[in-house]
């Protein structure tokens, strides 16, 4: 499988703020990739390098082989990109600036638009200026997918749509990527992130913190477990498991917070009698916040 996005040493520098410090970055083909940062962290600004949007101050970046300076048409070409600010004309109808753009790109993608609107549940008739963010930004959405192109590069896709729309959203992702897209999406919500990368991507204060798998992620995060036993539970053997990092009791019931495998936890445990079991799933906030604080040893 080959390279979709490959970034060397990729900067943006503003005056004094470097926006975007020496990221090196591969995205291969036929993944969905999660760019995750809080807000300012430089998502924006790799995307924009990315789609030839903005020169980088140094550094370079290639998608599928194009150079995104030199070859920028080439790659424009090549992406389907949903801005994170979207607009459009506002005195167009959806569906007359989709026509617009399928006479831009000389594709006949006009009927693929027409279904993707139905499935997100817009109303392609009605004037651009007219509609609501989360609306508009169907429109954005269409308008990235509808000619299938081989890279989706979405800047906060999912900004302002409602949940079931979100979750059409999804499946519209994964549908492209089984069908063999390259999908780099930003994001600061973690879990819609969660629910369809394949790998992410953590970016803090405009350097890379990690890229990891996502289920390597998952595994690595740490847990909340709550076990109740029938007597004192036995915290001195509870805090003794590898991978137990925190125990605290409360009458019958330790806290315990484990990272990795439950295997030996439930091994150390059971013979006391345990009555009752709560976990709070694995999410990648946990992580998310201990890359933030600077304690996460990727
Ligand atoms: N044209 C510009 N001039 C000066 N500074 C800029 C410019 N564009 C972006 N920045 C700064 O660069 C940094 C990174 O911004 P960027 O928009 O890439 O972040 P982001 O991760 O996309 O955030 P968000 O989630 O809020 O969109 C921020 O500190 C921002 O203020």
């Amino acid at each position: 499988m080959g390279t979709a996005i490959r970034t060397e040493g990729l900067t943006k520098v503003y005056g004094r703020l470097r926006a975007l410090d020496d990221l090196d970055l591969e995205v291969p083909e036929g993944v969905v990739f999660g760019y995750l940062g809080p807000n300012g962290s430089g998502k924006s600004t790799t995307i924009r390098m990315l789609v030839g949007l903005l020169r980088p101050t140094a550094g370079r970046a290639t998608v599928l082989g194009h150079d995104v300076v030199d070859d920028r048409l080439a790659v424009q070409s090549l992406v389907g990109y949903l801005p994170g600010d979207f607009t459009a004309p506002p005195r167009l109808t959806g569906s007359e600036y989709l026509r617009y753009l399928t006479g831009l790109r000389r594709t006949h993608a006009m009927p693929e638009a027409e279904l993707l609107a139905k499935r997100l549940g817009l109303d392609l008739d009605r004037r651009i200026g007219e509609l609501s963010h989360g609306n508009r930004q169907k429109v954005g959405l269409v308008q990235a997918f509808m000619h299938h192109p081989p890279v989706l590069v979405l800047d906060e896709p999912t900004s302002g749509l409602d949940p079931l729309v979100q979750r059409e959203f999804l499946a519209m992702v994964r549908e492209a990527r089984d069908a063999g897209t390259t999908v780099l999406l930003s994001s600061h919500v973690l879990s819609e992130v969660e629910a369809v990368a394949d790998v992410v991507a953590i970016l803090r204060e405009g350097c890379l913190v990690a890229v990891e798998s996502t289920e390597d992620l998952r595994h690595r995060a740490r847990r909340h477990v709550d076990l109740t036993f029938a007597d004192s539970p036995p915290a001195t053997e509870l805090a003794a498991v590898p991978g137990v990092q925190a125990v605290t009791v409360l009458g019958h019931t330790a806290s315990v917070l484990v990272e990795g495998s439950m295997r030996e936890l439930w091994q150390a445990a059971a013979p006391h009698g345990i009555e009752d079991v709560t976990s709070h799933e694995a999410d990648l906030e946990e992580i998310f916040l201990t890359y933030y604080s600077g304690e996460g040893q990727p």
